[in-house]
């Protein structure tokens, strides 16, 4: 027996449906991806292992929506009534709109639901042709179709995980995450098994702000913060403004965001 497959015997024992269930919970201990009262969004859920796991994580007050081509049979008593799963293609509208619904965004708009899911994940993988480039370009897209959809359903500070296999776009896809997210980090669970070229992208820290760094812009100093620092908001979105008192206009070049506020220094004219 390798000790990968101890994976295996560890899930049939402890009643998780795939040994997958294992790097869920290794990503979520690396991370702290998942926390208790979320509602998370697994995309390619079937048989559910991941799904038992963010359930467990979530806890009582938690949601859980799992879609999968495939059909997802009910889970024990105990997490069932956290978790909704839909089954049909994550690549099409109207599962989409399903999910959704489902989430807690009761007009099922693109785009009019940010804020109610707290982290997108996907364990999507193709049907492997053993082809590698073909079966990795299509492992790629199912990755980035996952990240549409986590761009849209997220709120600031929500956090996307996905499996990917490892190419030469990665690198990209990984840049345009960084774009939109605090931290992007790789890594291959020890659940993986050694054969695999899977690895799972962890981007951390939905920002949604309206600004982003290197922008300049005349604020209105509105409020001090604890640090003594003016306080502007440009969109409801806050922006700490060292040395700036309240009542001032000051043009500002934005320095950093974060997903809740921002840091901006005042330039000279
Ligand atoms: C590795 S399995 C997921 C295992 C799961 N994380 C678990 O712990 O039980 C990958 C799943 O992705 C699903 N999948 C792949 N492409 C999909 C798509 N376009 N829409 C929905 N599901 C998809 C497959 O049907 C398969 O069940």
């Amino acid at each position: 027996m390798t000790g990968k497959d101890h994976y295996y015997n560890k899930a049939k024992q402890e009643g998780y449906r795939a040994r997958s269930a294992y790097k869920l919970q290794q990503l979520d201990d690396l991370e702290g991806l998942i926390d208790r009262g979320d509602t998370v969004v697994d995309l390619g859920a079937a048989p559910g292992g991941w799904l038992q796991v963010a359930a467990e994580r979530v806890g009582p007050n938690g949601t859980v929506v799992g879609a999968d081509f495939q059909r997802i049979r009910p889970f024990d008593d105990e997490i069932d009534d956290r978790i909704e799963t839909i089954r049909g293609d994550v690549t099409e509208a109207k599962t989409l709109d399903r999910i959704r619904r489902a989430a807690g965004d009761s007009d099922g708009e693109a785009g009019a639901g940010r804020g109610p899911v707290d982290v997108v994940l996907s364990d999507m993988a193709p049907n492997v042709t053993g082809e590698y480039s073909l079966d990795q370009a299509r492992s790629l897209h199912l990755a980035r179709t996952a990240s549409e959809v986590a761009l849209e359903l997220l709120g600031p500070g929500g956090t996307f995980a996905a499996k990917v296999f490892e190419g030469p776009d990665v690198d990209d896809f990984r840049t345009d995450l960084e774009d939109e997210f605090q931290y992007v980090r790789a890594t291959v669970p020890d659940a993986t098994r050694d054969e695999s070229s899977e690895l799972y992208l962890l981007a951390i820290g939905r920002l949604t702000a309206p600004v982003a760094p290197g922008d300049e812009l005349d604020v209105e100093i509105v409020d001090t913060g604890s640090e003594g620092d003016g306080i502007a908001t440009v969109e409801g979105f806050r922006l700490f403004v060292p040395g700036a008192q309240p009542g001032e206009t000051v043009r500002v070049r934005v320095d950093d965001v974060k997903p809740h506020f921002g840091f901006a220094e005042p330039i000279e004219c």
